[in-house]
């Protein structure tokens, strides 16, 4: 899909496919276009080229009201308590009274939120507004999920909730969608991770895959420097007793090792990953240049 705001070019062609019972993460910079692609995906905005498809199909009014959502601007009433609201929403979504009531009240429980189902939203706090949200997301037992920084602003019971929630309803065959800064969750939690920049999907697979390219290698060993002749070999850091470093592609890690014999004793030597967080300021970096 490709999308401008007037001269701000907000997607660029960006493309990408969620699996079922995949928990995928939309991980970018402020402004890189995850809330755009998540608005279009809702119907809330229309591309300007490009579509979205669900099992196959453009998506239409009728599959929109099978995706649970969480706009990033939040979208609760504020003077509704909350059991009503959840019940409203549950009906809006097609829902009989009675199965929009028992819903409501499973997700109440679930979510911790039972000695303020009477309380209306706005005297609730923040993080407690956001478990509402997300059950207003889950209420009509949505096919898809698509959440816009679900993660902002809870503590960490509230995120271990959240978690377990998203990996559930992942589990039982939902296609999950989430944006999120906080990159250590997202590559604890997802299945697979796209890095969006200037409205482009720039990397996107497993963690595993995103990550395998740029592993160092990290060696303790004896003297500094003992690595500074080695061809094909860059010396990413050099602390006492412990070497960082990154190998050309071909460059043999058994003669790295015995390199580093020759010059002491060796007490580790291991491939290290990037993490994500890594990763991501690799990728940002090298798409600005
Ligand atoms: N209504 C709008 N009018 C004009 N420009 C907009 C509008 N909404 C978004 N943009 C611009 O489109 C680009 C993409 O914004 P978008 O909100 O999709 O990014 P984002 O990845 O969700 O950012 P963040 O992480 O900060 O929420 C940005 O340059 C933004 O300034």
């Amino acid at each position: 899909m490709s999308k401008r705001y007037g001269s701000v070019v907000a997607l660029d062609e960006i493309s990408f496919e969620v699996g079922s019972g995949e928990l995928f993460g939309f991980v970018g910079s402020n402004g890189a276009g995850k809330t755009t692609t998540m608005r279009i995906a809702l119907g809330v905005l229309a591309a300007d080229s490009g579509e979205v498809r669900f099992a196959g199909e453009p998506v239409t009014h009728d599959t929109r009201t099978r995706i649970g959502y969480m706009p990033e601007e939040r979208g609760l009433y504020p003077k509704m308590r909350v059991l009503d609201q959840l019940v409203y929403l549950a009906e809006l979504h097609g829902m009989d009274n009675l199965r929009a009531h028992r819903a409501a009240e499973s997700w109440i429980a679930r979510l911790g939120l039972a000695r303020r189902r009477q309380d209306e939203v706005q005297k609730l706090s923040l993080g407690n507004q956001q478990r509402v949200q997300l059950a207003a997301a889950l209420v009509h037992d949505p096919a898809v999920l698509v959440l816009d920084e679900p993660f902002s602003g809870l503590d960490p019971i509230a995120v271990d909730v959240m978690s377990d929630v998203l990996r559930e309803k992942a589990s039982s065959g939902v296609p999950v969608v989430f944006s999120s800064h906080q990159l250590d969750l997202v590559e604890r939690l997802c299945d697979r991770v796209g890095i969006v920049q200037k409205g482009r999907m720039v990397a996107c697979g497993t963690v595993a895959e995103l990550t395998a390219t740029g592993s160092h290698l990290v060696v303790s060993a004896a003297a500094p420097g003992w690595a500074d002749t080695l061809a094909g070999v860059r010396v990413v850091s050099d602390e006492p007793g412990r070497t960082v470093l990154a190998l050309g592609s071909g460059v043999d890690d058994q003669i790295v090792l015995a390199a580093a014999l020759a010059a002491g004793p060796v007490r580790e030597f291991r491939w290290q990953r990037p993490s994500l967080a890594e990763l991501f300021r690799n990728v940002v970096t090298g798409s600005e240049s």
